[in-house]
């Protein structure tokens, strides 16, 4: 059972075996022995960290890398495009409104809409969440066609994200265009919608696999001419890291413009290289709720937090409203009729709770020993389960303090051992454990027991479950004969 989540938004939330930890101690004090934890106020050092355990980690970002806009970014959020793409995805109207208006309350800087020239509807939508007056600014995705991009200047849009693709695959056998030509309709294209005076994107399709020269050669004509932004795309998210860094360096090095990036997560590499690409130099990046999109999707707007937040958490703090994200993820997680993914960062059903007890004796006295996000910076909490065979005696001691239980730690130790013995057969639910705790406790205090006394332990708790089977059979008798009856 892992609930990580404080209002049971997980359906089958149990949190039965768990004890809540409220910030970082239960009836436990922190040390002060100047390793700071979430408990005593956030610091300025990144991680939760002290920002002198920030400076010990050679890992790190360094603010001396020029290029590095880790803690400078925008996002594009794509759910209403790239994620209208994934196969189950159906957006009604008043749903994309939703979805927008979330997006929107959530602090994302654009927010992407399928193209207008795909049905009457997706135009008529575009208008509509156009005319919503969000903060954040609208765009919408096109081919690199002037019938589009003439539909799409009509809508109300803030910008427009023209896209073609450059590899030979798509050259031979999507559009059947060389780059000659492509070039000529991105100038043509990027120009009106220039002259409209709103934004415009140029971006390749399929950039991994196509011809570095060409690449840059179009980058380069475009941003001449002044496109707002050029676009990588990792169409069939075939790049790593490594890859990613060095075109979008390059490119860093060729256009002066905003750089954005698109990033497949075929292999599972979205959110890995759209950090790399920020570390690179770009600017922009997409993403889309849960990483919905064609086949298995794009960067996930979570994750990419995620990963950002644990780089620089008073900038991603600052820019986004982070504990409306669970309540986003719902809301496409219903649209779409998925659930949120157990092992999701952050909302996972897990993300927030602790099990061996070597890492619930350390997390209860700082929870930055085995915690890189803070709950509470989610509007989460997190959790400590202790009624199994991995428990530990620390973990039972707060939940004695919980109770208000007088045990010493010898007797804590002698009671999770019995923990442990009776977790070995099945979990024991946090009612279970608090029963034993309550019963070697009376047992203590009335004399009948004493540490190492296993036989008398085990004679207590078989006298409380009988006289509480005795006690449920005189109230559940009369309805079994009715229900008989
Ligand atoms: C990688 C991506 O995700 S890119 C974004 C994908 N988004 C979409 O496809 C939006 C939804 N698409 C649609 O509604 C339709 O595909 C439409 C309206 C865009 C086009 O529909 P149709 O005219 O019936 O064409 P169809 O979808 O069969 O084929 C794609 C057409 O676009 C052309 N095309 C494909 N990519 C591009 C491009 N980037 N720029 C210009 N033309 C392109 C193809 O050559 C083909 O035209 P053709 O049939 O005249 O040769
Ligand atoms: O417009 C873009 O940059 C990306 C288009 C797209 O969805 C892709 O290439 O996967
Ligand atoms: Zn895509």
């Amino acid at each position: 059972m892992c609930p990580s989540l404080t209002d049971g938004a997980s359906a089958s939330t149990d949190r039965s075996e768990m004890v809540g930890i409220e910030n970082t101690n239960v009836g436990r004090p922190v040390p002060t022995n100047g390793v700071n934890g979430h408990a005593n106020g956030h610091t300025n050092g990144a991680n939760g960290h002290s920002s002198s355990t920030q400076r010990r980690n050679p890992y790190a970002p360094r603010a001396s890398e020029f290029l590095n806009n880790v803690a400078n970014f925008k996002i594009i959020e794509s759910t209403l495009r790239e994620g209208e793409q994934f196969a189950n995805a159906f957006f009604d109207t008043k749903t994309k409104i939703a979805i927008a208006k979330a997006l929107d309350a959530f602090g994302v800087e654009y927010i992407e809409l399928t193209s207008p020239a795909a049905s009457e509807q997706s135009r008529a939508d575009c208008e509509a969440i156009c005319k919503l007056g969000l903060r954040c600014k609208i765009l919408t995705h096109i081919r690199c066609h002037m019938d589009d991009a003439r539909i799409a200047v009509e809508t109300g849009v803030d910008g427009v994200d023209v896209v073609i693709g450059t590899s030979s695959f798509l050259r031979e056998f999507s559009h059947g265009k060389d780059m000659t030509y492509i070039t000529k309709t991105a100038i043509e294209v990027i120009n009106f919608v220039k002259s409209k005076g709103i934004e415009v994107r140029f971006s390749t399709e399929d950039s991994f696999r196509s011809d570095l020269v060409d690449l840059l050669s179009i980058y380069q004509t475009v941003d001449k001419i002044g496109v707002n932004r050029v676009g990588i795309a990792d169409t069939v998210g075939c790049a790593n890291p490594r890859q990613v860094y060095e075109l979008v360096r390059t490119l860093r090095g060729v256009v002066g413009c905003d750089i954005e990036i698109h990033l497949h997560n075929d292999t599972g590499m979205a959110i890995a290289n759209a950090y790399t690409a920020l570390e690179a130099g770009a600017t922009h990046i997409d993403t889309s709720v849960l990483g919905i999109g064609e086949r298995v999707g794009i960067t996930p707007l979570g994750g990419l937090v995620a990963c950002l937040y644990a780089a620089d958490p008073e900038y991603v703090k600052s820019k986004y409203n982070l504990p409306m994200l669970r309540e986003i993820e719902n809301l496409v997680a219903e649209a779409v009729e998925v659930n949120v993914p157990f092992m999701n960062p952050i909302t996972g059903y897990c993300a927030f709770t602790h099990k061996a007890g070597i890492h619930a004796k350390a997390i209860l006295n700082n929870p930055s020993t085995y915690e890189i996000l803070k709950p509470e910076d989610f509007g989460l909490t997190r959790y400590v389960a202790i009624g199994h065979r991995l428990t530990g005696w620390n973990a039972v001691k707060s939940r004695v303090e919980q109770l208000n239980l007088t045990l010493t730690d010898e007797q804590i130790k002698d009671v999770t051992a019995k923990i442990k013995e009776l977790a070995d057969v099945r979990t024991q639910s946090l009612d279970d454990v608090d029963t034993i705790l309550r019963v070697y406790h009376s047992g203590i205090q009335s004399g009948e027991l004493a540490v190492g006394q296993k036989e008398a332990l085990d004679r207590l708790l078989r006298e409380h479950r009988e006289a509480a089977t005795r006690e449920r059979g005189e109230t559940e008798q009369p309805q079994v004969v009715a229900a008989a009856a």
